[in-house]
């Protein structure tokens, strides 16, 4: 249970002090200071503090705001915050060097102009949270921002008033505040927020408020990343162990009671299998829940009466058989982990986004079919998963595009938080995590420096035109392609010298590897060993 500690009521940010709040934002940026490695590093030390300190509050506060568990909360947010401080801190300096460009960026014939990649920060940056992981969602693009040398204002969703409380004096009694921001609120906040200039947005939240976040950045061409959802399907074919796949997706569903991004919204089952699934489900959730899921600690609640209502409507509407749980209790906001049995695509347990316990089970007759409908349900999901043999596990890769997936599990390619994560198409623009989240508030800027002695190498370049000049360029230059027109690889002269010098092997690798056995039997031969 979390320790019994006060947070404030929310309270909104005053839209008055918005535009100051942004302006001071983008002017910390101006002088520089955020770009010194060393401050950097200090903000990130102090947030990992912070974390620390303030686990009393915040696990409080996603008690109160969402029910989680404390298990989940500090597995799940606090930890993978201080895992991602530690995490850029190792790595902050080596991502923030500039990098040399020599083969293959740059040809040799130009090496001498000192080709390099500068990472420069992008600027002051917003970052609009969602309620679900609100710290964790919230603070891991802020480690990136931090990282990259950003200014940032925090915008934590108002559906989790208690996080948000507790992350803005958080923030505001441990960071730099002359550079970093919590402002709170809802609509009206994020409006204001969105008529002031940034230099990216990162946004993480449904696909309808996506829209509303990329339209209006578009009228300052302010590049966004968005993180939204997905109808994400599963698909288990009789290869698959069932009743690990049972219990791996009862997981998913259970994790923040369901509130996931990534976790499936419906799984396509091989026909014949479904009765023994639904048997194995039912027992993985006797396991889980022994004395049901409303009297466990450990299954979060629905963030609201609307979400509520709003998954309560897709089970009154389904026309499918509900096949396991299906309880709930308004007043607990308690929606019992359900899984409903459908025999149309067009159910509203398939058609929309889920976003809680519950989820659908729709039988196919081929994985032909099964890839058909999931690619007709959602074309780029966020996530995808697939239980069954590793052949069937390529064709759904190939067949079927996602933000990321999982093979023979639930969400686990994003279960890491330093692996790349992101979505596809409608289920979001750009990746953060790991280096990604450095990458993603930076700025590749490329620098070449031509010197003076060099003048004449290059002077090619100038009026009046020299055509021989430039055939004599080209040949040092150009390149010349190894396939003919029809897109054949001609195998010419140079083909037959590689392969004649690298022994018949295709790479530099190859050719090393012959050569060395090559040498080694002459050694051994020339040495009489073994006779
Ligand atoms: N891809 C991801 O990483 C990821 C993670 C969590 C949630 N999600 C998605 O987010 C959704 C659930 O989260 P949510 O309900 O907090 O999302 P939401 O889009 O309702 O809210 C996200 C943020 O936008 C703000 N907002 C809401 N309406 C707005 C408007 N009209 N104009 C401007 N700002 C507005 C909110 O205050 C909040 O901070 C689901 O669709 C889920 O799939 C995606
Ligand atoms: C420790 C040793 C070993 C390793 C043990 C391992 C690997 C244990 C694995 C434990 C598991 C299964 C942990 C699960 C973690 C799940 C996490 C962190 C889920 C995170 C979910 C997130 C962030 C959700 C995000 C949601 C989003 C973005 C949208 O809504 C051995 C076995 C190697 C031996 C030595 C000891």
């Amino acid at each position: 249970m979390a320790a019994k500690v006060s947070i404030p009521e929310f309270q909104a940010t005053a839209l008055d002090d918005i535009p100051g709040i942004a302006s001071a934002a983008r002017g910390a940026f101006r002088v520089h200071k955020t770009k010194k490695l060393e401050w950097r590093q200090l903000q990130l030390r102090k947030l990992y503090w912070a974390m620390e300190d303030y686990q009393p509050q915040l696990l409080a506060a996603l008690m109160q705001d969402l029910h989680k568990s404390d298990f989940e909360s500090i597995l799940m947010e606090l930890d993978w915050v201080k895992k991602d401080c530690l995490f850029m801190l190792d790595h902050l300096e080596k991502f923030a060097k500039d990098e040399k460009l020599g083969s293959p960026h740059v040809p040799a014939t130009y090496s001498f102009m000192k080709f390099r990649v500068r990472k420069e920060p992008l600027g002051a940056v917003l970052i609009i949270g969602p309620y679900n992981f609100p710290v964790q969602l919230l603070l891991a693009p802020l480690i990136g921002a931090i990282g990259a040398g950003c200014t940032a204002v925090l915008k934590p969703s108002e559906l989790t008033p208690a996080c948000a409380m507790v992350i803005k004096e958080m923030v505001e009694k441990t960071l730099d505040t002359s550079a970093i921001a919590v402002v709170n609120g809802a609509i009206p906040e994020t409006n204001a927020l969105m008529n002031e200039k940034w230099d990216k947005i990162f946004f993480t939240g449904s696909a309808a408020v996506g829209t509303i976040i990329a339209k209006k950045a578009a009228e300052t061409l302010t590049p966004v990343v968005l993180e939204l959802g997905g109808k994400n399907p599963a698909f288990i074919s009789k290869n698959a162990n069932l009743a690990l796949a049972a219990k791996r997706l009862l997981w998913g569903k259970t994790v923040n009671a369901g509130q996931v991004c990534l976790s499936q919204n419906y799984v396509l089952i091989d026909k014949d299998l479904v009765e023994t699934f639904i048997t194995f489900l039912n027992q993985a959730y006797k396991e889980m829940f022994p004395k049901g899921a409303q009297a466990s600690p450990d299954l979060g609640r629905i963030v609201n009466q609307r979400h509520f209502q709003r998954l309560k409507k897709m089970l009154d509407d389904t026309r499918g058989r509900i096949v396991m749980g299906g309880g709930m209790d308004e007043a607990d906001k308690f929606i019992e982990p359900t899984a409903v049995l459908v025999d149309s695509v067009n159910d509203p347990m398939m058609q929309e986004e889920s976003f809680g316990p519950i989820f659908s089970i729709y039988p196919v007759n081929s994985l032909d079919e099964a890839i058909n409908v999931a690619n007709t349900v959602h074309r780029t999901p966020l996530s995808l998963f697939s239980f069954g043999s590793k052949a069937e596990h390529q064709r759904i890769l190939n067949e079927m595009t996602s933000g990321g997936a999982t093979l023979n599990d639930a969400f686990f390619h994003a279960s890491v938080n330093t692996v790349p994560f992101g979505g596809v198409g409608d289920s979001g623009w750009g990746a953060y995590r790991g280096k990604a989240s450095f990458d993603c508030f930076t700025h590749f800027r490329t620098i070449s420096e031509t010197s003076s002695w060099s003048e004449k190498l290059i002077a090619v370049r100038y009026m009046p035109f020299d055509m021989s000049k430039l055939k004599m360029l080209a040949r040092f230059t150009n390149g010349k392609p190894n396939f003919d027109r029809n897109g054949k690889v001609v195998k010419g002269f140079g083909y037959w010298a590689a392969m004649l010098c690298g022994l018949g092997g295709k790479s530099a690798k190859g050719a090393f590897v012959r050569w060395m056995v090559v040498l080694v039997a002459h050694y051994l031969y020339t040495n009489g060993v073994g006779n």
